[in-house]
């Protein structure tokens, strides 16, 4: 397994170098940035990133097609946008609003859920171990919020008032849905419905993370978040409602996520991708970043009890299609010591 580093080097949040754009930090820039960052692709009508639609997907009359929609989106794609998902757009708003009104507080205020170095929780920026590591344009704030017993909650910001009650109704409401999706994920291979959330166990585990991204001088040689895959089962993100970001790679392309407005996207993480056994993947993504405008996404990450073995459901083995993937066990851990070092963390999982 990879070895990390010892020494977290804690470096500046992005809102504050921001203040001082003739001096960024070398680590932030890419020179073959170009114009490329920000001129992806946008996809056809024909062939655009689907949208699944939820009241669809419980009525029989509809299920089948919308069951066909989601197994093409995720064996095409590794993304969809799913739409009727049961939240009302003025809650979807006061989520995004809560983030933003975090990173709008002085910095001492948000400093006090601040996190401590070599964890992930609380509001921060990169961790980083190397002067030449990359950094990413974007300030966090990353909690976990399930299993229950598991909340810190001294990383959860008290300002705004409103911040923890909102989070825990969010939870909730994507706990529901994570189920819901889970089980179409597996009908639309012809398992039984539970196969996944069986996999995944009665304590799962979610990581929420607010992305802030502030504007910045030179967004086509800068990236808001570098080109990854998520270690997750499934990630839920909520978009910023204005500023367009995310981009996706398909066919060696990137290609521009919409904005839907109060569609929430879902792209599959690389622990689906090792339980379907490849036929759902994992795509790489990234965020580019806006000169002027400040941009904040929320990413629910869903990821199975870490006491679970991961490994391809038996029932998607056979002669045609033999194992591509190794058994991994808390699966976050191994991911975070290989994308430090800039290696694709499925890899370590990959015969
Ligand atoms: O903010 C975005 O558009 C992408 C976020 C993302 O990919 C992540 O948080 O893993
Ligand atoms: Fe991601």
């Amino acid at each position: 397994m990879a070895k990390r580093c010892e020494v977290e080097i804690v470096g500046k949040p992005v809102q504050e170098l921001v203040l001082n754009p003739e001096n960024l930090p070398k680590n932030y820039t890419y020179d073959e940035g170009g114009a490329g960052f920000r001129d992806a692709l946008v996809p056809s009508q024909d062939e655009n990133i689907p949208v699944v639609d939820i009241h669809r997907l419980s009525s029989p009359s509809t299920a089948q097609q919308e069951l066909a929609k989601l197994h093409h989106a995720l064996h095409s794609w590794g993304c969809f946008q799913v739409i009727n998902h049961g939240m009302e757009s003025s809650f979807l708003n006061k989520v995004r609003e809560i983030g933003k009104q975090f990173f709008h507080l002085p910095k001492e205020e948000k400093k006090k859920c601040a996190r401590e170095p070599n964890n992930v929780e609380g509001y921060g920026n990169d961790i980083v171990y190397s002067q030449k590591h990359r950094l990413d344009w974007t300030d966090r704030v990353y909690l976990k919020v399930l299993p229950e017993d598991q909340r810190n909650f001294k990383f959860w910001p008290q300002n705004p008032n409103d911040f923890r009650s909102t989070v825990l109704q969010y939870t909730e409401s994507l706990r529901l849905l994570t189920e819901v999706i889970l089980k179409a994920m597996a009908k639309s291979l012809n398992l039984e419905e539970d196969s996944f959330l069986n996999e995944c166990g009665e304590r799962a585990a979610m990581f929420l993370r607010f992305n802030y991204y502030p504007p910045c001088p030179m967004p086509d040689h800068v990236l808001g978040l570098r080109p990854h895959a998520d270690g997750s089962t499934i990630t839920f993100l909520l978009q910023d409602k204005q500023v367009e970001g995310l981009q996706v790679l398909k066919d060696d392309q990137w290609f521009k996520v919409p904005i839907i407005p109060d569609a929430l996207v879902i792209n599959v993480g690389d622990q689906i991708e090792i339980l379907s056994n490849g036929i759902f993947w994992s795509p790489v993504h990234r965020a580019v970043i806006d000169a002027e405008k400040e941009r904040l996404t929320v990413a629910m990450f869903c990821t199975p009890d870490s006491e679970k073995e991961i490994k391809p459901v038996d029932k998607l083995v056979n002669e045609s299609r033999p194992v591509l993937y190794r058994p991994v066990k808390n699966y976050p851990e191994i991911y975070n010591q290989y994308y430090q070092q800039g290696i694709r963390p499925i890899e370590a999982s990959k015969i």
